[in-house]
């Protein structure tokens, strides 16, 4: 019994079947830089496995190559054992508040939503369209990013602008990563031994948010409209004041869409450095590039704001866990981010910080303040599960 998870984001396809009760991966891969003249496709499956180098023209191909993968390779997605294909989707907007079956509707609501997550829900779109199209006989499940902040208070989900634009417009925050941030604080909760907890989690990847969370549901989050506000990013400027926009239409005569790939695609760390990879820009640091050091320093500095800024209104903390690509594997950077906070008594332990490891795992020193841990987040499982629970 298993179930495929495809993530069909902005530039890759990533996917596992996964047995959602005991949590093995049974298969696996990835289609990476898809659009990109040298695009590469690897999927995994026990001993045997496959890897293709070329172009992958678009999510398209990219799926069809997937799926048929599995039918040479293996495993079979046509003999019966998949119980559901669960499918990650960014932005569903005011409109789901947990996992949704696939229909021709819900399709079409995940198209209507393309403006909320420009990046993103787009993709997903091609990745539900070509598997169900070729396989029609399994359920489809869709996991949204935004169902875990519905529930945020009205103070924290409303943007002070005029009522009825908003209204009308469906402008409040959304948020995003919530699968993420569900998955990762309960995972603290069962590590810890205790429900009534006020946590940061810190979702650092190529996208990058912070929630707040107490006694396990979702009260902040810096994700806002779309996943561009709240921290510094791979290619996406976080919080900037949206005079900016103003200011670049009136003066540099930038049209909507320019300051729109401009924002989401041309800033973060690769605006400040040329590269939006966390691993690069720790390299150019250390080989004196002043961009990259003061890129990582602005990079810190939002992360740590957001933290006192949460702490503030949970009105006390007492977990702050690292979650995703940098925050699972990136020591430096907790190292900075903890170290900024030592006045408030936060301190980790510079050997734990510094042990590679892929579990989860407690980093603060016992006189600590507040509980510091990394939790690998997997996304992956959890949409099994959420998969699983509907459709069972
Ligand atoms: N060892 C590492 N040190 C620093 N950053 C890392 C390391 N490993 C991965 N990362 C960073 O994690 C980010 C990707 O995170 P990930 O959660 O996989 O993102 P996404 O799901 O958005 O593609 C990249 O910026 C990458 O450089
Ligand atoms: C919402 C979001 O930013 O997702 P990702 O990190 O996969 O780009
Ligand atoms: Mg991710």
């Amino acid at each position: 019994m298993s179930v495929l998870v495809i993530n069909s984001g902005s530039s890759s396809i990533k996917y596992k079947l996964i047995n959602p009760s005991s949590g093995e991966e049974v298969a696996s891969g990835l289609v990476e830089r898809i659009g990109e003249e040298t695009g590469h496709i690897k999927h995994e499956y026990g001993e045997k496995g496959r890897e293709i180098d070329g172009p992958v023209p678009d999510h398209t191909v990219g799926m069809e190559t997937v799926l048929s993968l599995f039918e040479e390779i293996g495993p079979s997605l046509t003999d019966g054992s998949i119980k559901a294909i669960g499918h990650r989707v960014v932005q569903g907007g005011k409109y789901f508040d947990g996992p949704a079956l696939v229909d021709d509707s819900v399709e079409a609501r995940i198209e209507q939503l393309c403006p909320l997550g420009p990046l993103h829900n787009p993709a997903h779109l091609i990745g539900i369209r070509v598997a169900r199209r070729l396989l029609p006989n399994v359920p489809h499940v869709v996991v949204f990013d935004t169902a875990f902040f519905q529930s945020l208070p009205d103070e924290a989900a409303t943007y002070a602008i005029d009522r009825e634009i908003a209204e009308k417009h469906e402008i409040r925050r959304y948020g995003a990563h919530g699968t993420s941030h569900q998955y990762v604080s309960g995972r603290v909760s069962e590590i810890l031994g205790r429900d009534d907890l006020r946590q940061i989690v810190l979702h650092i990847g190529n996208g990058a948010s912070v929630s707040a969370v107490v006694n396990g549901s979702a009260v902040e989050t810096s994700m806002g409209l779309t996943p561009l506000e709240g921290l510094v990013m791979g290619t996406r400027t976080g919080d900037i004041d949206p005079a900016v926009v103003f200011h670049l239409a009136r003066t540099a005569g930038m049209d909507i869409d320019e300051l729109d790939t401009l924002f989401n695609r041309g800033s973060g760390l690769k605006g400040l450095t040329g590269q939006n990879d966390m691993r690069a820009v720790r390299t150019l640091a250390a080989e004196g590039d002043e961009n990259a050091i003061e890129a990582l320093a602005v990079y810190a500095h939002r992360i740590v704001k957001y933290i006192g800024a949460y702490a503030a209104i949970m009105g006390g903390l007492d977990a702050i866990t690292f979650t995703a690509g940098a925050g699972e594997n990136d020591a430096d950077l907790r190292a900075d981010v903890i170290g900024r906070l030592a006045g408030f008594g936060v301190k980790i332990n510079a050997d734990l910080n510094a042990a590679r490891s892929k579990e989860p795992r407690i980093l603060s020193t016992p006189d600590s303040t507040v509980a510091v841990l990394v939790v690998p987040t997997n996304e992956e499982l959890a949409i099994a599960r959420q998969a699983m629970s509907l459709v069972e």
